[in-house]
């Protein structure tokens, strides 16, 4: 693995920002610009929002023996009942050499997801204090999400009908993982080989043990697979937030999807949570309208959401890195 860091990210301060401001607000839009450049040139940055999650629920959510830790303490015959019809969107472990398990509750702005989620771990008890924390934290995190999704969308010149519209037509997923470190000081070890969301937004956090590389700069340096690997070290509490396929499909080509894998080193444990903003399955992803005209062609054709999912965990397409261009890119003959 090349070990080419030498790549940077962005970090936006949005704190103090109200999430329903818009844009007649100068510093929602001073810091739109900003949030807009970044997923442009790197398709991630660190957004810092001292104040949206109070210490003491990130401590019980991500904290020592807090709710992540709980969850994946649980043994695997009790994980593995997180299962789904769609791939990524339950228990995923026992994969050999990679030191990753992860589960993922679809649905958690809605409480009564959440506690099905627990009701199914803990069929016992139901784990209230999980089902309090968890879904908090949840609707916190979707708060960021939203500010970010509605700048995106504003910046590429979406309509306030669209932005309405779009919002109700998107679903939520979090996923909760546990990296475990390979107990080296020098040792580098893969937790999550490279690959492209395929998400509207990734929103991550994490137990203060970073792990997280991005290439960015839309790989287009040095680096392996073309750019130059950032990993931030992430200020405790603050957020990274990632664009995926669907969100370039939208902005026709112009926000980036960037590579990004997680590399454990050292001897801690790491948690985090995600979460993933995406259309819903039956939704047609397609460019905005103000995207597309005479000099910006469409890049990609229309396409269902489900459908594209599918395809990307094809056994075929796994290791393939752009599978966005493989399903949907246009061709343009001669
Ligand atoms: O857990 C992480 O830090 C990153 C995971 C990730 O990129 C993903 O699940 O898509
Ligand atoms: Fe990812």
């Amino acid at each position: 693995m090349a070990n080419n860091l030498q790549g940077s990210i962005p970090r936006i301060v949005l704190t103090g920002i109200d999430p329903a401001a818009g844009p007649l607000d100068s510093r929602w839009t001073t810091v739109r610009a900003a949030v807009m450049d970044a997923l442009v040139e790197h398709g991630c940055f660190e957004a810092v929002m001292d104040g949206l999650i109070a210490p003491e629920l990130t401590a019980a959510a991500l904290g020592p023996g807090g709710a992540v830790e709980s969850l994946l303490s649980l043994p695997v015959s009790a994980k593995a009942r997180n299962t789904s019809q769609m791939p990524y969107r339950g228990y995923v472990g026992s994969v050999p050499g990679l030191p990753y398990e992860s589960l993922a509750i679809v649905d958690p702005l809605n409480p009564d997801a959440v506690r099905a989620f627990a009701d199914l771990m803990w069929p016992d008890t139901g784990n209230k204090s999980f089902c309090e924390s968890m879904h908090a934290y949840a609707e916190k995190v979707a708060v960021l999400e939203a500010m970010v999704r509605r700048m995106v969308l504003e910046s590429a010149g979406a309509t306030a009908e669209y932005i309405e519209e779009q919002a109700k037509a998107t679903s939520f997923k979090l996923r909760l993982t546990e990296y475990v470190a390979p107990g080296t000081a020098d040792g580098r070890v893969v937790g999550l080989p490279a690959h492209r969301d395929t998400s509207f937004l990734a929103v991550l956090t994490q137990n203060d043990i970073d792990g997280v590389e991005v290439e960015c700069g839309r790989g287009e340096g040095e680096g392996e697979g073309g750019g130059a690997w950032a990993r931030p070290a992430l200020l405790p509490g603050s957020f990274l937030i990632f664009a995926g396929d669907t969100f370039k499909v939208l902005t026709n080509g112009r926000v980036f999807n960037p590579l990004h894998r997680v590399v454990m080193s050292g001897d801690k444990t790491r948690y985090s949570s995600i979460l993933f903003s995406s259309p819903k399955d039956d939704v047609i992803v397609r460019a905005i309208d103000e995207a597309v005209d005479a000099q910006h062609p469409a890049v990609y054709r229309p396409f269902e959401y489900g459908e594209y999912v599918v395809f990307c965990y094809k056994p075929e397409m796994l290791r393939r890195t752009n599978k966005l261009d493989a399903f949907a890119a246009v061709r343009v003959d001669g």
